[in-house]
């Protein structure tokens, strides 16, 4: 599908540092076949024109199906007209730029927001299903997408129970403006939620026969890979439906994205188990605290919670290697720690020296081997450990979060109505915008340590980094 994602031939200034006042690229609008692009002037702005840019473009449904038909949008009934978002509105990804250097093509998106024509008629049936772990703010975003579909004059949104497999292997639960009322506050996914049970055919056929004209799909990296399958076969079968994706993801793994619903919520739980691990490693002489936190394959929130609360000497994530033993190894490191002010914290994410990947647990793992360290060197300590790794995903979302939940499932639905599909509502330099689902599959983001979050995370524990101290490792036992 990568015709839908359009490379943009652009003509750039070559004078250095000046960006042309009148500079076009070619590119497909909302309204334009996306086989045949047509120039799109960027607005100019005081002092200098835009420089150009690679406008990603969510697919729609007019690239296969000719005879789809246009409506006056049903909220212009309700809203002025200046509230509507224009067809060439954008959002641009990088706005860090060297200028220095000669310009490249910058990353844009179709900005989120209704439309002043959609492409589907009154009396939408709706479908909402959530897949994956739980997350805080699922349950937001099923109300409002609800909520928002009903605005438009839906006339059925059904939930799909427990995730892909309730497609075909479960009787689907209507939603309706009364049955969503306080979703808001309550953990989980009021849908339920599964992972496996993916079968492309039967989603499709229950999606056909049922009539669905619009699926929305909750979930991570998984599911998006399973939702742009859904839309790919959707359109190899030419039907009407829009597919949509919602990115969910406690580990804030997602590409593209600032980051997503939840994550926000999960690092203020996990502060409260830092705050109780420095709490109790303050209060014993020579006392050892260890928080694991989730992250299989990215540390964002032990890196975020750790940044945080200040009170950490040490995180630990998937992200960078370490080794435990040997002068340069986390243990000396905790020793040392030990050794001027007597307690020292360590936040651990599960995917951490990648033991999780062999059926380990490098909480449990961590804990043990400083046992063993210190009852070597005949020291006594005290070693406080707290998984709270389910705990920070149970909860419904704090006040930004919920907002966020809001904003993303009110975008699927405006998106939906103006005919794209194959894209995820999703925050990119805190706008909403539609990325094609392409560009999400099979990308996991990553804490990258080369970058300000962790570097300033080190600058703030006073980590070493044990990749340059590895030289130590044979001192007393084996690394990790
Ligand atoms: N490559 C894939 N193709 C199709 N479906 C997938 C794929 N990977 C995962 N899924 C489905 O997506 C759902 C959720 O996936 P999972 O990886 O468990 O959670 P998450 O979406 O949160 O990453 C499951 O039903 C799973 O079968
Ligand atoms: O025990 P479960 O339900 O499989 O969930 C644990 C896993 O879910 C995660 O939180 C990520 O799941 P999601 O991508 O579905 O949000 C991982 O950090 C963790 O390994
Ligand atoms: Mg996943």
């Amino acid at each position: 599908m990568s015709a839908f994602a359009i490379g943009l031939p652009l003509k750039v200034d070559k004078q250095p540092h000046k960006w042309s006042r009148n500079l076009c690229c070619t590119a497909a609008t909302p309204n334009s076949n996306l086989r045949k692009p047509r120039p799109v002037t960027p607005p100019n702005v005081k002092g200098g024109g835009l420089p150009p840019f690679k406008l990603h473009v969510a697919p729609h449904l007019r690239d296969y199906l000719q005879a789809v038909q246009q409506y006056p949008s049903p909220l212009l009934r309700t809203r002025r007209h200046n509230t509507f978002v224009q067809p060439a509105d954008i959002i641009l990804r990088d706005i860090s730029l060297n200028v220095d250097q000669t310009p490249t093509q910058l990353d844009a998106f179709l900005k989120a927001g209704p439309r002043r024509n959609v492409y589907h008629a009154n009396g939408v049936r709706a479908a909402v299903v959530s897949c994956g772990g739980i997350c805080p703010g699922i349950n937001t975003v099923i109300k409002e997408i609800t909520l928002c579909l009903f605005r438009y004059g839906a006339s059925k949104v059904f939930g799909v129970r427990h995730g892909y497999r309730g497609f075909y292997n479960s009787h689907w639960q209507e939603l309706t403006e009364e049955s969503v009322v306080g979703l808001n506050k309550m953990g989980g996914s009021v849908l339920g939620s599964s992972r496996g049970g993916f079968d492309l055919e039967r989603i499709v056929d229950a999606i056909e026969t049922r009539r669905i004209d619009q699926v929305y799909v909750i979930g991570g990296d998984g599911t998006i890979m399973g939702c742009h399958k859904i839309f790919e076969e959707v359109v190899r079968r030419r039907l009407k439906t829009s597919v949509i994706s919602i990115p969910k993801t406690i580990d804030n793994d997602i590409a593209v994205i600032d980051r997503s619903f939840g994550f926000e919520t999960a690092v203020d739980e996990a502060q409260r188990a830092i705050n109780a691990a420095y709490t109790e490693a303050t209060s014993f002489p020579d006392c050892i605290a260890l928080v694991k936190l989730m992250g299989r394959n990215s540390g964002f929130i032990a890196c975020h919670a750790a940044l945080a609360s200040e009170e950490v000497d040490c995180c630990l994530i998937p992200e960078e290697e370490f080794v435990l033993h040997g002068s340069g190894g986390v243990l000396a490191y905790v020793e040392q720690k030990l050794n001027e002010k007597g307690h020292c914290v360590v936040v651990v994410a599960e995917g951490a020296g990648h033991i999780k990947d062999q059926g380990g647990d490098i909480g449990v793992h961590l804990m043990n081997e400083t046992k063993k360290y210190f009852a070597r060197k005949n020291r006594e300590i005290s070693l406080k450990y707290l998984d709270p790794t389910y705990q920070i995903r149970a909860i419904p979302t704090t006040t930004h979060d919920n907002i966020l939940c809001i904003l993303l499932a009110h975008a699927a639905v405006h998106g939906a109505y103006a005919g794209y599909t194959g894209f995820s509502s999703g925050l990119i330099n805190s706008r909403n915008v539609f990325i094609p689902l392409e560009m999400l599959v099979g990308i996991q983001k990553k804490v990258d340590t080369m970058q300000s979050d962790w570097q300033r995370l080190r600058m703030s524990t006073g980590q070493p980094d044990w990749f340059f101290q590895e030289d130590d490792m044979s001192t007393d036992g084996a690394g990790v």
